[in-house]
């Protein structure tokens, strides 16, 4: 499910008025390059401090995590980078320029997924996308092939003329990505995209992505509350509390920070109250889901005495495994207080 190449990239002897200039796509360069460069961005609105004092760079072609709880500032972020709000202190430089002094020129390479509707319910999909290729000025031939093919890339080649109005939640926030495909944005800001897709469409969401950094050089910066997304699509993630970063780097190097988290014990689901009360005292015990006990304290030294006193205590134990710390460990342990919009203030 490759998106096609649209067909108004350049070729020798094109047009290079400054119109074609604008929709034509911008070299992709080097991976390594960097994209976004933020420095000591703070944002203060009158009742609160949105950001405070972030620095992030984004090298070109990866995919880029903002976790953190509801009002930690993710989206605050996006919008100063597609130059929608204007910093109360530090700079945005998106591909090398000040967002706000340069909007149309960056808006132009960015396809930005918010959080709120972008689609005219009255229209239908196919509508809903014309109209976007009106508003970039994206020429008209091979046009509707392109929309086509971005609806069907999406899942929704057999619905594309239907009245958005009439369109599941997923299969609106289906529409809404093909919108933000089809001027093939160098730069994807994506709020939150999986939310109301089904298990099926996240896993093509993730497939698509993947393959728009990776194969297609696109740099793609995602906030998202779904902590295995991350660490299966991300090749950074930065987790912010409060305005700030507390943590910032690659997942699985994240996940190490959290350290071996004890072991994990997968026993009869009938006896997780029995063999909660045959490990009290062994540090911290939690039950992980049906039939998963996590023992994060105990010494490798001490499990040969924790499995026998489970068995005495008529448990049937089915595997024992050393659990590594994850990304949600880290998360949570980073997140132990209240989040702000919660707390008293
Ligand atoms: N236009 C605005 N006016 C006033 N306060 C704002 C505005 N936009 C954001 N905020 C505040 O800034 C803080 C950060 O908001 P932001 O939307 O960036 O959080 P977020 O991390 O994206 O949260 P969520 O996960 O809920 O989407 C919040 O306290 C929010 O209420």
């Amino acid at each position: 499910m490759a998106l096609p190449r649209p067909p108004w990239a350049p070729v020798e002897g094109d047009d290079v008025t400054e119109a074609a200039l604008r929709r034509a796509p911008v070299d992709r360069g080097s991976d390594g390059e960097s994209v976004i460069e933020i420095s000591g961005l703070t944002k203060r609105f009158p009742d609160v401090t949105a950001l405070d004092g972030v620095s992030l760079t984004v090298r070109r072609g990866s995919v880029v995590g903002l976790l953190g709880h509801n009002g930690a500032g993710k989206t605050t972020i996006l919008r100063h980078l597609a130059g929608l709000l204007a910093p109360s202190g530090g700079t945005v430089r998106v591909f090398g320029r000040d967002p706000l002094e340069h909007g149309t020129w960056v808006r132009r390479r960015i396809g930005m997924l918010p959080g709120t509707s972008i689609l005219d319910q009255r229209l239908t999909a196919r509508e809903n996308l014309r109209f976007a290729a009106e508003l970039f000025d994206l020429p008209a031939t091979g046009l509707e092939d392109r929309i086509a093919a971005v609806l069907g890339t999406l899942g929704l080649g057999d619905r594309l003329d239907e009245k958005v109005s009439g369109y599941s939640a997923g299969m609106r926030q289906r529409a809404t990505l093909a919108k933000v495909l089809l001027t093939d944005p160098e730069l994807l800001l994506l709020d939150e995209p999986s939310t109301a897709l089904d298990p099926v469409a996240q896993q093509e969401l993730r497939a698509l992505i993947r393959r728009a950094s990776h194969d297609e050089g696109r740099t793609v910066v995602i906030c998202t509350h779904d902590l295995a997304e991350a660490a299966a699509l991300c090749d950074d993630v930065v987790i912010l509390a409060h305005g700030r970063i507390v943590a910032e780097g690659n997942p699985a190097e994240l996940a190490a920070q959290a350290g071996t988290a004890g072991v994990e014990i997968e026993l009869a689901p009938r006896d997780e109250q029995a063999a909660l009360a045959a490990t009290a005292g062994r540090g911290e015990v939690v039950l992980e889901g049906p039939g998963r006990v996590r023992l994060a304290d105990v010494a490798r030294a001490d499990i040969p005495a924790v499995l026998r006193d489970l068995v005495a205590a008529g448990v049937d134990v089915y595997a024992v495994r050393p659990r590594a710390g994850t990304l949600e460990d880290l998360y949570l342990t980073l997140h132990a207080g209240p989040a702000r919009g919660t707390e008293e203030s």
